[in-house]
């Protein structure tokens, strides 16, 4: 994790003494440098290549570890493909030289995928990796995961290599399924998914593997990933870099919890319409999450939202609130790290359910234990999900 617990890194650096203008006589050092808590730290591949090219003009020559490692330096950026009504977004990912779409679910911690070993019955329609070319198996390695949707998959565990938007965990753990659940048989679109909350709570055992995210974190040009979701058109996350394009003005920054595995933090106020001066604040913990469609909040609060808008209702038959079809949306504003964040109505009028009832994109949050700022809310932000600090941050911007 890069969030050390001690103020200082050890930085193993390959220090060069200059014997003699035209020959550098190459040998290890280690320093234990004191880096302030909360200051990023340095890449010591970088600076052992840069010390190499400043010296190129006398006759040094970068050693290849060094090189190697300053080659290690990653980062890139890879589309996110939004299903109908923005249902979930799909991103292409290599997992042992076979492409398959993945869905990126900062919720969970799992990478699995559909299998040569899941059976044809549940996997017809859908890319299936296959172990045998380059996948080593973690001999009696299990995984299990139920998801809040009472959707879940099982199976065995391999090793291989996994690339997205290139960059390169060269031995990653890749969950094969050998059940999965009906919700996962029927979306065809879905290959399976990228969990990138904590690895704390990644399933498998008996020992618990790192996300894609945590596995590359060390080979990141910054140990951070961006997420830029869209209505109805292909976004991006970034991995390694912040794209300041994906964005308007400033980055909020807003401190998170870990303790129950994901992105969890806390926001305040909020308003309904075009008042963005909150009325309310939004109780309890909220988790950032891209694999849930929608915005959970509390009830006090949906019940403010739905009273703007004419002939919602609660629909036990739909399981949330509906509305007329015919019906314009107010805008929700949501205050996080003091600053206002704007859903737009038109998001929030998320999908319809017959010809002249439409589902909403806020329901409520009641049951689930926290609410769950997903796509509807994601995809009016730049998000950066940051472990650069010495505890985890969130980062919220306007797009
Ligand atoms: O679906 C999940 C979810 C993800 C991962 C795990 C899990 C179990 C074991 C490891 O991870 N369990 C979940 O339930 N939602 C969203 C959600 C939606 C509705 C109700 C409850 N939740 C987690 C991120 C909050």
């Amino acid at each position: 994790m890069h969030g050390l617990t001690t103020a200082a890194a050890l930085v193993a650096t390959a220090g060069y003494v200059l014997a003699a203008p035209s020959a550098l006589v190459p040998r290890k050092t280690f320093q234990v440098s004191q880096i302030a808590k909360g200051k990023v730290f340095i890449n010591g591949p970088t600076q052992v290549v840069k010390t190499h090219q400043k010296y190129a003009k006398l006759g040094a020559t970068v050693p290849s570890d060094a090189a190697a490692a300053a080659a290690a330096v990653q980062s890139g950026s890879v589309a996110a493909n939004p299903e109908q009504y923005d249902e979930s977004y799909l991103c292409p990912v290599s997992v042992g030289g076979q492409t398959l779409n993945l869905d990126f679910d900062t919720g969970s911690a799992d990478l699995w995928v559909f299998s040569t070993v899941t059976p044809s019955s549940e996997s017809t329609g859908h890319a299936r990796y296959n172990p045998a070319t380059s996948g080593t198996l973690k001999s009696g390695y299990k995984w299990d995961i139920s998801y809040g949707d009472g959707s879940g998959a099982s199976g065995t565990v391999y090793a291989d290599k996994v690339v997205v938007g290139g960059v390169t965990a060269t031995s990653q753990a890749v969950e094969a399924a050998t059940s999965v659940s009906a919700q996962f048989t029927q979306d065809t679109d879905n290959d399976g998914l990228l969990g990138l909350a904590f690895s704390s709570i990644n399933t498998v055992t008996p020992q618990q593997q790192t996300t894609f995210f945590d596995t590359v974190k060390p080979t990141l040009a910054k140990p951070l990933f961006a997420v830029d979701l869209k209505k109805g058109t292909a976004g991006s996350y970034q991995f390694g870099y912040i794209d300041s394009s994906k964005y308007t003005g400033s980055i909020t920054y807003t401190s998170v919890s870990t303790a129950n595995g994901f992105w969890q933090f806390t926001a305040g106020g909020y308003s309904v319409g075009t008042s963005t001066t909150t009325s309310g604040s939004i109780s309890g913990a909220s988790i950032a999450d891209t694999g849930t469609t929608l915005l959970y909040l509390p009830d006090a609060v949906v019940k403010a939202y739905y009273a703007k808008v004419s002939g919602a209702k609660y629909d036990s038959t739909q399981g949330g609130y509906t509305f007329p079809s015919s019906s314009t949306l107010p805008n929700f504003n949501v205050n996080i790290g003091g600053t206002v964040f704007t859903v737009p109505g038109s998001y929030i009028k998320f999908a319809p359910v017959s010809s002249t009832t439409y589902f909403g994109g806020i329901q409520s949050s009641a049951g689930i234990g926290f609410n769950i700022f997903g796509d509807i809310f994601l995809k009016a932000v730049y998000a950066i999900f940051d472990e650069s600090q010495s505890t985890p941050r969130l980062g919220f911007a306007k797009q």
